[in-house]
């Protein structure tokens, strides 16, 4: 039967998380093994090899959008981590979308990882993609049928899958050849994994690409703090997206890169600004210290 090997990268990678985590490498390894390898079903390890047909994108990038996509594909071919900071709408998920072409035009067998915080996300992101640039895109979360589930953890071993859209255990999958790591939505909580092996997939996905050597974006409107600090301290690359794609409105003033922007550009008068902002800083007062 033709299994794929453990990777070396793969093992460090366990074996730091359970230390880290304080957690069983015996468990670590069912979730590599993602439900897939059990000792009565190795007769259906088989899987259908994906066709590679990653395309060119057929979406114009705006000029800041092309530099901050530039910038990111500078740093492509060893660790780094980029910040995708822009508000939303700003057209992030563009601007990874480009870098991943461009990635695997240059590396054709190149696997790209791009983890959500939610699983409901996963399936939007998957359809706006495959409209974008490949119908060959491997889901990997808990929602997935067996069948499915078995034959999406052979094609990512096998390298045959090449963009994987997943929720936090697709950290763990035995990829062949991963050159780049995706995070969407860094701030979210739902990172957390909270139940069996706690951890904050997040800061995983760091130290992955860090083993791995490879570059990872962590891509949000709204930065963890923590992630300011890193950029504060030059220990992560800022790419900033500052306008919103056209000129879709958004209905609230609850962000404060909205508020900023809106002040900036005098949409607003002062007093409903300042009183936007002493509402924010009630809520979030070190966000308004920390400037970016
Ligand atoms: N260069 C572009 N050409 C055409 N459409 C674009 C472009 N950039 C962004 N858009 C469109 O603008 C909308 C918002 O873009 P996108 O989803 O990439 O923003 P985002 O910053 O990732 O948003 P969010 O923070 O909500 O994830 C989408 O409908 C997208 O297709």
């Amino acid at each position: 039967m033709d299994l794929p090997s453990v990777r070396q990268k793969l093992k460090t990678f366990a074996e730091w998380i359970s230390h880290y985590n304080l957690v069983p490498i015996g468990m670590l390894a069912k979730v590599i093994m993602g439900g897939v390898l059990k000792v009565n079903n190795l007769d259906k390890l088989t899987h259908t090899k994906q066709e590679k047909k990653v395309s060119e994108i057929n979406c114009q990038l705006n000029n800041e959008q092309q530099a901050a996509s530039d910038r990111i594909i500078r740093d492509l071919g060893r660790y780094s981590v980029t910040v995708l900071d822009g508000e939303t709408g700003s057209g992030k998920t563009e601007v990874y979308l480009s870098v991943i072409t461009e990635l695997i035009k240059n590396e054709n067998d190149a696997q790209v990882l791009i983890l959500l915080p939610e699983i409901v996300l996963t399936s939007q992101l998957v359809n706006r993609i495959r409209l974008r640039i490949s119908s060959d895109i491997t889901e990997w979360h808990s929602g997935l049928t067996e069948k499915t589930r078995r034959n999406n953890w052979l094609s990512i071993a096998h390298g045959s899958a090449q963009v994987i859209i997943g929720a936090r255990s697709a950290l763990f999958l035995p990829y062949k050849n991963l050159k780049l790591v995706i995070l969407d939505e860094e701030h979210d909580s739902s990172f957390k994994q909270e139940q069996g092996i706690i951890y904050n997939a997040r800061d995983m996905a760091i130290i992955l690409a860090k083993i791995e050597n490879i570059p990872i974006i962590l891509s949000s409107a709204t930065p963890l703090l923590e992630t300011v600090y890193h950029v504060k301290r030059n220990n992560y690359n800022h790419v900033k997206l500052t306008k919103r794609f056209g000129e879709c409105q958004i209905g609230l003033l609850e962000n404060l890169s909205i508020i900023r922007n809106i002040a900036g550009e005098t949409q607003v008068s002062k007093v409903e600004y300042n009183k936007s902002i002493n509402s924010f800083y009630h809520k979030f007062p070190l966000w308004l210290n920390i400037e970016i």
